[in-house]
């Protein structure tokens, strides 16, 4: 998997929502309404991101959640955590 330069991140960080690069990661935080709903998605994501044999590196404190993505076998990121990140943007929107 080839890994994407700055240009090519920056580019397809504008068709996301809320997500930005930092260092080699692409970031966003979330706020749900309470743990249950935080772990709830969590759990959903985890389900998808198995499938994707495509995992997320995330910290979780009560009912928010910072999910940051790249490719560790790629060292930095590739088009799988773009993809990944409209995944997770699907499922927070579905709640
Ligand atoms: C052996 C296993 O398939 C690999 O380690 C997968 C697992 N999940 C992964 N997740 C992420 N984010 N990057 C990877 O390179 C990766 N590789």
């Amino acid at each position: 998997m080839k890994k994407l330069n700055t240009n090519e991140i920056e580019k397809n960080l504008k068709k996301l929502s809320g997500w930005s690069l930092n260092d080699d990661m692409i970031e966003k935080s979330f706020t749900f309404k309470d743990f249950k709903e935080a772990f709830s998605v969590m759990t959903h994501i985890a389900f998808v991101c198995e499938k994707q044999n495509h995992h997320p590196n995330w910290e979780n404190a009560y009912n928010s959640l910072t999910i940051k993505l790249s490719t560790h076998d790629a060292g930095g990121i590739t088009q799988k955590d773009i993809d990944l990140a409209k995944t997770i943007d699907d499922i927070v929107a579905q709640g």
